[in-house]
């Protein structure tokens, strides 16, 4: 039986990809082959031995020790783009919000409990001006990062009437084919600032996007301007959005990670991390994410990792060995040096890198003896080795 840890609720359609006969998937494992986790944090977890891979059932790996987890042979599975439809709805609603007096209005109709019901209409039509707001037709949306999240974003918001400019320095391929032509790219992140009404980052948190709105980069913005952050706390410096909102430069922050200070403020519109909290997106980040583990635990290929290169090859025969080396050469020519010594024909095999690692799969005829895996797990250069 295989061992899959949950470190968060994870959907049902997700746990029911983990066949009964073959896995053991709670949330109390001490030896996990394999771990499913959404937000929660395991930068400080002492990996167990057997550990082969992690599954984030969403888009941001900031939670999960990457770097640890290459240096130990683990492989870290995202699930890009299958909350991106939730995020953008979220954002729509951001937008909206940080447009008209919807909150503020909310709140003062929801305080007028005590009213005399024959004043209640005079009342309302007497201070609505104070909840007076703006259209976002014709406005210009400031797209910062233009993947998944991004890209569809910048779709919705032109379908609103909205102009958009985006930028993205590092922008995919896949990800440009999806991106309309209508979108205008910014040469760089102050053309971008300098041109927007609203501001939306939809960048990973990495150390390049630590404090990407900053006293600096603020000083871009237009006089006025909204700003929503529906990607993470670290990508923005909250004592200079403060300060940028208490000097007017910005109209109003939105975002799905609020620091202790934005709290009880009117031009912050602050949300309890809710962008992929939907019934469709938790459902999907889960699926996706259970048969990515699957089908790495079980047939070794690798789908969506963010540390290993992809590598998919269908079963050809009954003996498969998977190993993963230091991308350097002579290492593969040395195993299957190995394997010819053994007399064991190699029928399909397929190897890939990505930076520093490379990884391999070898479809074998016949049954590799326990002193030859051996032999393979090490051979120098060989971190990983498994025998499926
Ligand atoms: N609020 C939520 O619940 C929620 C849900 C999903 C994702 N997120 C956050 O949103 C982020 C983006 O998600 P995604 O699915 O669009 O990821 P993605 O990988 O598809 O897109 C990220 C894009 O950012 C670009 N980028 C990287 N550094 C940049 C920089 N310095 N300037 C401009 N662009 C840069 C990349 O090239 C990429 O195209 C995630 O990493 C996560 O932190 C939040
Ligand atoms: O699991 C969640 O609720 C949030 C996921 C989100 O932050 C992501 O990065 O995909």
């Amino acid at each position: 039986m295989y061992q899959i840890r949950t470190y968060n609720s994870i959907a049902i359609e997700g746990l029911e990809q983990f066949s009964r006969d073959k896995y053991e998937v709670a949330s109390e494992l001490p030896q996990p082959d394999g771990i499913l986790v959404r937000s929660a944090n395991l930068l400080d977890l002492v990996f167990p031995q057997q550990l082969t891979a992690v599954a984030r059932a969403g888009a941001g790996v900031n939670n999960v020790p990457v770097e640890r987890c290459t240096q130990q042979g683990i492989v870290v599975f995202n699930t890009p783009g299958a909350n991106a439809n939730a995020v953008k709805e979220l954002v729509m609603a951001g937008l909206l919000l940080a447009s008209r007096g919807i909150y503020t209005g909310l709140q003062f109709t929801a305080g007028l409990t005590e009213i005399d019901p024959k004043s209640l209409s005079t009342v309302l039509e007497r201070e609505k001006k104070n909840f007076k707001g703006q259209e976002l037709m014709g406005k210009t949306l400031g797209v910062v990062g233009l993947g998944a999240i991004g890209s569809n974003v910048a779709n919705m918001a032109l379908n609103m009437g909205m102009k958009v400019i985006g930028f993205d320095p590092a922008l995919s391929v896949e990800a440009a084919w999806r991106l309309p032509s209508q979108v205008q790219k910014a040469e760089n992140l102050q053309q971008l600032l300098g041109r927007s009404d609203y501001i939306t980052l939809h960048v990973p948190a990495i150390p390049a996007t630590k404090n990407l709105v900053n006293q600096d980069t603020l000083a871009s913005f237009k006089t006025g301007a909204r700003l929503l952050n529906f990607s993470r706390e670290a990508i923005v410096n909250t004592d200079d959005v403060l300060t940028a909102l208490d000097q007017g430069k910005l109209t109003s922050y939105v975002t799905d990670f609020p620091a202790p200070s934005l709290m009880g403020r009117q031009d912050v519109i602050a949300m309890p991390h809710l962008g992929a909290s939907t019934r469709e997106a938790e459902s999907n980040c889960a699926i996706m994410a259970a048969q990515q583990l699957v089908d790495f635990i079980e047939h070794g290929n690798i789908r969506n990792s963010v540390n290993f290169p992809a590598c998919e090859l269908e079963r050809t025969t009954g003996y498969r060995i998977c190993f993963a080396n230091q991308n350097v050469p002579k290492v593969l020519s040395h195993v299957l040096n190995l394997l010819a010594d053994q007399n064991i024909n190699v029928v399909e095999m397929l190897n890939k890198s990505k930076d520093d690692i490379a990884y391999n799969i070898l479809d074998v005829e016949s049954a590799p003896s326990p002193v030859l895996l051996d032999a393979i797990a090490h051979t120098e250069h060989v971190f990983h080795m498994r025998s499926l």
